[in-house]
């Protein structure tokens, strides 16, 4: 479905096409409309859906793709990015990921439960404490019976 036709998207435009069932991405100031590619492309759908909204070229340069992939390109072209529009190169749901904050708490409950002696030395005074207090418990019994006994006679 190549067309000849030559149109230009402004950036909000093409902004708009940005998930599964409408994804359209911009590289090198061409805008490809990859909705019937998102199934077929061997890095995934989501590479595809993220990459919207912002010029994907650094993201596509970045994956190494292969002279075939390049060519594939062509079938999915629709037009070129309105140059009067600024795009972006970074957009919201890329920067999503590495803002997960609760990675802090589980990087220190890691390093306590499963890293070094610390947690081992935990893990056994759990274990051999109330051990401890069982003997503690049975010497003391012992010791007052002994008491009792000696002091009877
Ligand atoms: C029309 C645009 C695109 C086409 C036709 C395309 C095509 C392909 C093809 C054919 C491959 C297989 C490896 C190769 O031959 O290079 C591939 C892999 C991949 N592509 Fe794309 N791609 C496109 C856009 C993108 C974009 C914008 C991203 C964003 C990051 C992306 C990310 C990836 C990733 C992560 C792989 C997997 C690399 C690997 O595991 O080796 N692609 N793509």
């Amino acid at each position: 479905m190549a067309s000849n036709s030559t149109k230009t998207f402004t950036f909000e435009d093409i902004a708009k096409h940005n998930n599964k069932q409408d994804c359209w991405i911009i590289v090198n100031g061409k805008v490809y409309d990859v909705t019937s590619f998102l199934d077929d492309h061997p890095g995934g759908d989501e590479s595809l859906i993220s990459s919207t909204g912002k010029d994907a070229t650094v993201d596509f340069e970045d994956v190494g793709h292969s002279d075939s992939a390049v060519e594939m390109m062509h079938k999915y072209f629709i037009g070129y990015v309105d140059t009067s529009s600024s795009v972006p190169t970074q957009v919201n749901h890329t920067q999503q990921p590495p803002s997960t904050q609760p990675n802090n708490v589980v990087v220190g409950d890691q390093s306590s439960s499963s890293g070094g002696g610390g947690g081992f030395v935990a893990k056994t005074l759990q274990f051999l404490l109330p051990l401890l207090i069982l003997v503690f418990a049975f010497a003391l019994q012992h010791y007052s019976k002994n008491k009792q006994i000696t002091g009877d006679s």
